[in-house]
């Protein structure tokens, strides 16, 4: 287990993922430091995850050996102006987790010499089932690579990427992802309900079967393809559900779902950031 300092700036869902990820898998919380804009979110944190909080995000980068950026993408550029001039005094590992932002924008926010890891996590962090894409800039020598990769791993899988462009695809695919499988669920949930299922049968219904269903695709050499055959009886129900999917344009729709995705993540970049 790394025994850095892992300061985070901005304590909301995503930050609280990546905290509660890291603690249980051995992080200790006095090595966890947070800042946020909003009392009782760090008043929270201090109480149920017993980490340091402090309101100033100055604080975070002169108690850290490695800084977490968590917040939005739209106030990062200011986050990033404030505490730059700290940085020139204190040569320390940037880790960006916000979507759309680039190491052009970031270097120039933070300063050119900054040694930035840009990277592409999801919520599943909070239960140690992550999946995070990560950036380097020239600036992160070999052991800051091994420190960003020792934090997200602790949450998950991790996968680099030579070229940050792939980041706006790994965005659409798994960063916003888990939110596909919930609207499925929400969805399967409705229709359960409506075919006379009561909803906490439903719900453990469902949960166990995307469980099953995603266990399986990641134990089996088989894909995705292969594994629903497996399922689909040659003139039963299986057949009769996916046919309709098929004949109402899903695979087209998933793909205009995760192009929107992408698209946003680059157009995110340019609203945005100064790339
Ligand atoms: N939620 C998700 O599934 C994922 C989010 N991300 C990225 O993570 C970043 C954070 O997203 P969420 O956690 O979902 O947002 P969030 O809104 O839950 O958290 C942002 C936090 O920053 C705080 N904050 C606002 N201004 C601040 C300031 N000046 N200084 C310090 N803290 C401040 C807010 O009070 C809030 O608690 C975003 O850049 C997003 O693109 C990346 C991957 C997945
Ligand atoms: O929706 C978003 O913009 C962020 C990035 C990926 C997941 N949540």
């Amino acid at each position: 287990m790394n025994t850095k300092t892992i300061g985070f700036i901005g304590g909301g869902n995503m930050a609280t993922s990546l905290m509660r990820g890291l603690i249980a898998s051995g992080h200790s919380p006095q090595q966890i430091w947070v800042s946020d804009a909003v009392p009782e979110t760090l008043q929270s944190h201090a109480d149920q995850l017993h980490v340091n909080i402090s309101a100033d995000n100055a604080e975070i980068v002169n108690e850290a050996d490695v800084v977490v950026l968590a917040v939005k993408p739209q106030i990062l550029r200011d986050v990033c102006l404030q505490i730059a001039p700290q940085l020139k005094q204190k040569n320390i590992l940037l880790v960006s987790i916000a979507a759309g932002i680039g190491q052009q924008s970031l270097a120039l926010w933070l300063g050119a010499n900054t040694a930035i890891v840009r990277c592409m996590p999801n919520t599943p962090a909070l239960v140690q089932t992550g999946a995070t894409a990560l950036h380097a800039n020239p600036q992160v020598n070999e052991e800051q690579k091994d420190l960003a990769e020792n934090i997200l791993r602790a949450v998950g899988l991790t996968l680099w990427f030579d070229d940050e462009a792939k980041l706006d695809a790994v965005t659409a695919v798994s960063g916003s992802g888990p939110a596909y499988f919930f609207l499925l669920m929400e969805a399967m949930e409705q229709a359960a309900l409506e075919l006379g299922l009561d909803e906490h049968s439903a719900r453990l219904l469902i949960q166990q079967t995307a469980l099953g269903a995603a266990k399986i695709a990641l134990e089996s050499a088989e894909s995705p393809a292969q594994l629903r055959a497996r399922v689909t009886s040659p003139g039963g129900t299986t057949q009769q559900a996916v046919e309709t999917f098929l004949q109402h344009g899903f695979v087209d729709l998933v793909s205009k779902a995760l192009h929107a995705a992408r698209d946003r993540s680059i157009e995110m970049s340019k609203q945005l950031g100064a790339d």
